[in-house]
């Protein structure tokens, strides 16, 4: 072995120079902008979408906040490059050296190129003319290089509480600041949001953000421009000033300009806001697209479609189930309250008096409900937090919850798929690691534009939840621990809608991206599982009646068809019978001979036989209807042959008898 000082063989004889620390230091913005794809911001289209919807999950949290119904207006103007170097006042230049460049094509390329696009559009034209569907060759397809980028000012104005004037700066330039930290149902949590689309805008285009906003009874709006500095994650602020309110309006409008791709993401921004008006019946959004090829501008009014907004949720208390050292540490410092006893019964919930004072006796001696909280060492608040681990308490209620509603959700499937059928149901309040919790679903069956198999919708506290669908608790459950079959819905041809709404004070997220729910935490599993299968089992009574009827009219018709030939076939054997029996050459009694003479009179004609079998049917159908719906099952029904025998034969017979007929077979 060498000694560390011990020059080696053959290698320089300098002593080295003791290396410098490699430490470094990143702060939460610098982070954030070296790894946005944990935010959502993957690429420039993605980035488009995260700052869409980051605006418009604030603009709704803020106005449920006040309890207002929400109004949002979101727009996307397209800058063109021109338009976006004269805003940063950067001239234009024509390429000089056009070979320098990634997409530079050969004469050569370029003619083939345009031939090749030439038979395409020849192809489109003539399939149009047909009436064929044809999908669109997609524009950047071939092209070489990132290409030009393409930037959009977002817009998103809203009717919420607005922000105090001196936060502003803060709660838009300091990587997680924000005021959804505590323990209530929100859209947002993290404090991220609204800055990663800063981050963004500076990284894309170096623009600064935009904010005014207004709160209720303020004669003043506030107006605030700022970008921020990555590596102290502090706001930079290049304007902050008052403004005359003239309308009394309260609200924001945040405005950021951004790197996007509006080509690649518009499916994906569109069916986010559908699905967010899904979920959020009772707010009204504008979204606008707007482009200098006006034929690519966008307007979709989502209109309020109720009145009737959830609750708002409202801010609880931690469960002792779902705190940890850190956590007590922190509730301690911050406590108004005095004693033990106090800080037990007015920092959690679910402990009340009697409990506390339970809970400190068994803490052990050196604890006592009068004690100053403060004054716990480190070591007993470790015995408080063993105790909470072990103790049982009662679950936390939901009631601090704000679920869709069953109505709502009935509501959005209807609008989104136009089912032929739908079921919904609504969970009660469950527990994961001390956070309450509840499931709501619906599934349908049919409808338009549906396609066939299992079509998921996911929401977590009224947030669509469009990507990442493969890893998610309810993708995974509807594919994997449902059988549909028993439920008489076929997994591969139905048209099966599956909606699953989760809402918690903490929804377990795989990221700051929000963008699905993994499939390990149990208690969130089996409660959508259940949830689906409570609609599953509404349906599959739906589908059995529905089953019944379409048998029965399938019997109907079934029995209907044999009349005509019944009718001829027992005619002509009365026809000549009759004939026997006028001519004496056979007598017969009573009702017979009634019968034959009324044949013979033209009385008794094939339409009477027609007419009396057909009603004949029509009773037996509605008795079988009756006996159907009183069966569990649509299999089982019991099948016999009929036969027919002429008049003439034998009177032995044996009956036969069935739930529904007696059949006299004569020998
Ligand atoms: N439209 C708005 N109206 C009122 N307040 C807003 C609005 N947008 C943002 N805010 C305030 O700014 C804070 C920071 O927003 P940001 O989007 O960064 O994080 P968040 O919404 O708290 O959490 P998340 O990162 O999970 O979205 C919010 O907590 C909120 O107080």
């Amino acid at each position: 072995m060498e000694s560390e000082g011990e020059p080696k063989k053959g290698k320089s004889k300098t002593p080295k120079k003791p290396k410098e620390s490699d430490l470094k230091q990143k702060s939460p913005a610098e982070f954030f902008a070296e790894n946005k794809n944990i935010a959502g911001f993957d690429n420039p289209g993605k980035c488009l979408y995260t700052t869409v919807r980051e605006l418009v999950e604030n603009s709704l949290d803020s106005a449920e906040s006040i309890s207002e119904l929400p109004v949002v207006e979101v727009t996307i103007e397209e800058i063109g490059k021109s338009k976006f170097n004269s805003m940063i006042g950067l001239v234009d230049r024509e390429r000089v050296d056009a070979e320098l460049y990634d997409d530079f094509e050969t004469q050569k390329a370029r003619e083939k190129r345009l031939a090749k696009e030439a038979r395409a559009q020849e192809l489109q034209a003539k399939n149009a003319a047909l009436g064929k569907k044809f999908k669109e060759p997609s524009a950047t397809k071939g092209v070489k290089g990132r290409g030009d980028a393409s930037f959009y000012r977002v817009t998103c104005k809203d009717n919420g509480r607005g922000m105090p004037h001196d936060d502003i700066p803060n709660m838009f330039g300091r990587v997680l600041s924000g005021t959804k930290y505590g323990l209530k149902q929100t859209r947002g949590k993290f404090g991220l949001g609204a800055k990663m689309a800063l981050i963004w805008s500076k990284m894309s285009t170096g623009l600064p953000i935009e904010i005014s906003s207004s709160m209720g009874g303020q004669n003043f709006t506030s107006f605030c421009r700022l970008d921020i500095d990555i590596h102290k994650n502090i706001p930079h602020v290049h304007l902050h000033e008052k403004r005359e309110n003239k309308d009394r309006w309260h609200g924001a409008e945040i405005q950021v300009v951004i790197e996007g791709n509006w080509t690649t993401y518009r499916s994906k921004i569109l069916h986010y806001m559908r699905q967010m008006a899904v979920i959020t019946p009772y707010a009204q959004f504008l979204f606008k697209f707007i482009s200098d090829t006006a034929d690519k501008n966008v307007t979709i009014r989502f209109a309020r479609r109720t009145d009737v907004m959830p609750p708002v949720p409202v801010e609880t208390k931690h469960h002792p189930s779902s705190v940890d050292l850190l956590l007590i540490k922190r509730l301690i410092a911050e406590t108004s309250k005095q004693t033990l006893l106090q800080f037990l019964q007015h920092e959690f919930v679910n402990i009340g008096k009697a409990l506390a004072e339970r809970l400190i006796g068994e803490m052990g001696p050196e604890f006592s409900p009068k004690m100053p909280v403060k004054s716990l060492t480190s070591q007993q608040i470790v015995r408080i937090n063993q105790l909470f681990r072990q103790a049982k308490f009662d679950d936390p209620s939901g009631d601090c919850l704000s679920p869709a509603g069953e109505y709502n959700l009935r509501l959005g499937i209807i609008k989104e798929l136009h089912p032929d059928m739908v079921a919904t149901y609504s969970g009660s309040a469950q527990v994961f690691e001390g956070h309450p919790f509840i499931v709501e679903a619906g599934v349908s069956v049919g409808g338009k534009d549906v396609k066939q198999g299992l079509n998921i919708f996911r929401f977590a506290n009224r947030i669509p939840l469009l990507f990442e669908q493969g890893g998610d608790v309810v993708t995974r459950t509807a594919m994997k621990r449902i059988n549909w079959s028993s439920y008489k819905i076929n997994q591969a041809q139905d048209k099966i809608g599956v909606f699953v709404s989760i809402v918690s004070t903490k929804i377990p997220f795989k990221g700051t991206g929000k963008e699905y729910i993994g499939d390990d935490i149990s208690e969130i599993a089996t409660a959508v599982k259940s949830a689906i299968k409570q609609c599953c089992l509404q349906l599959k009574s739906k589908i059995v009646k529905k089953m019944q009827a379409r048998e029965q009219q399938e019997r109907k018709r079934n029995l209907s068809k044999y009349i005509p030939d019944a009718t001829n076939a027992v005619y002509d054997v009365l026809k000549e019978i009759s004939q026997f029996h006028a001519s004496k050459k056979r007598r017969y009694e009573e009702a017979d001979a009634d019968i034959l003479s009324k044949v013979r009179s033209r009385s008794i004609t094939k339409d009477t036989l027609k007419e009396m079998l057909s009603q004949y049917v029509e009773k037996v159908d509605y008795e079988m209807a009756l006996e159907y719906a009183t069966q569990s099952g649509v299999n089982e029904e019991p099948k016999e042959n009929i036969y027919i025998q002429a008049l003439e034969a034998g009177y032995n017979f044996i009956e036969l008898h069935s739930s529904n007929f007696i059949f006299r077979l004569i020998q």
